[in-house]
C-alpha cells in the first residue's frame, strides 16, 4: 500500500506518519527528509535557490516516493504541484489538521521558511486549506491528543481501505464471517 499524509507544517506529518508505518509494519518515507539527505537543510535550499527550486528538488522526491509501498509523509506544500495532485488520486491520502492554539507550541525550532511564526502559518493554511481537503480521502485531526492514538487511528482506517473486497457469499454470514 501507499498511504501518503498531506496538511499543513506541524500538523504532525513526520511524526505520525514514522508511527503508522510501524504499526502497519512498512517501510516510512518522509519527502523532506529525502530532500534533505540529496540537498542540504530546507532553510539552505530556499535561501540560496529560492521557493521554485525546493519545489522541484520536492516534486523529484514525491515522484519517487509514491513509486514504493510506504506510508509518505509529505512537506506541507508538495501538494502544491498539479502533477503530485494528479498523483494523489491513484493513493489513500489522509489529511492532518491541527488548530492554531496547538501548532505555536510544534512551530519551535525555525526550520520551515515559510512559517516563522503563528500569523505566516494561520494565512498559509487558508490559502491552501480547499486544496487539501479536495485532494484528501481521510480527515483526522491532531490537536491536543496523543500521537500514539492519532496514528493507531490511522492506521486502523488505511487497514479498512486496503482490505481486498470479499468474494460475494452464497450463505449467511456468520459471526466469524462478519468478523
Ligand atoms: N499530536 C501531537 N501532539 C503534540 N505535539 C505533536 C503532535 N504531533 C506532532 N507534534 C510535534 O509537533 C512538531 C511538528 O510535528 P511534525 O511531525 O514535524 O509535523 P509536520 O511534519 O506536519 O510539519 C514536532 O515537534 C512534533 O513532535
Ligand atoms: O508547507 C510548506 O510549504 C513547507 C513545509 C515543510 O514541511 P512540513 O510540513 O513537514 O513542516 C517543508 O517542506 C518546507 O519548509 C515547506
Ligand atoms: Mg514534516
Amino acid at each position: 500500500m501507499t498511504l501518503v499524509l498531506i496538511g499543513p507544517p506541524a500538523s504532525g506529518k513526520s511524526r505520525i506518519g514514522k508511527r503508522v508505518a510501524r504499526i502497519l509494519g512498512v517501510p516510512f518515507v518522509d519527502t523532506d527528509k529525502l530532500v534533505v539527505e540529496a540537498h542540504g537543510p530546507i532553510p539552505d535550499i530556499f535561501e540560496t535557490h529560492g521557493e521554485p527550486h525546493f519545489r522541484s528538488l520536492e516534486r523529484a522526491e514525491v515522484a519517487r516516493a509514491l513509486s514504493t509501498d510506504a506510508v509518505v509523509s509529505f512537506g506541507g506544500g508538495a501538494v502544491l504541484d498539479a502533477d503530485t495532485q494528479r498523483d494523489l488520486a491513484g493513493h489513500s491520502v489522509v489529511l492532518l489538521t491541527v488548530q492554531p492554539h496547538a501548532v505555536i507550541a510544534r512551530l519551535g525550532n525555525g526550520k520551515r521558511p515559510l512559517v516563522p511564526d503563528i500569523d505566516s502559518w494561520i494565512a498559509l493554511y487558508e490559502s491552501r486549506r480547499d486544496l487539501y481537503e479536495r485532494l484528501a480521502d481521510h480527515t483526522v485531526d491532531t490537536t491536543d491528543r496523543p500521537t500514539d492514538v492519532i496514528a493507531a487511528e490511522i492506521a486502523d482506517w488505511a487497514r479498512a481501505e486496503h482490505r481486498t473486497p470479499r468474494p460475494t457469499r452464497t450463505t449467511r454470514p456468520t459471526e466469524e464471517t462478519i468478523r
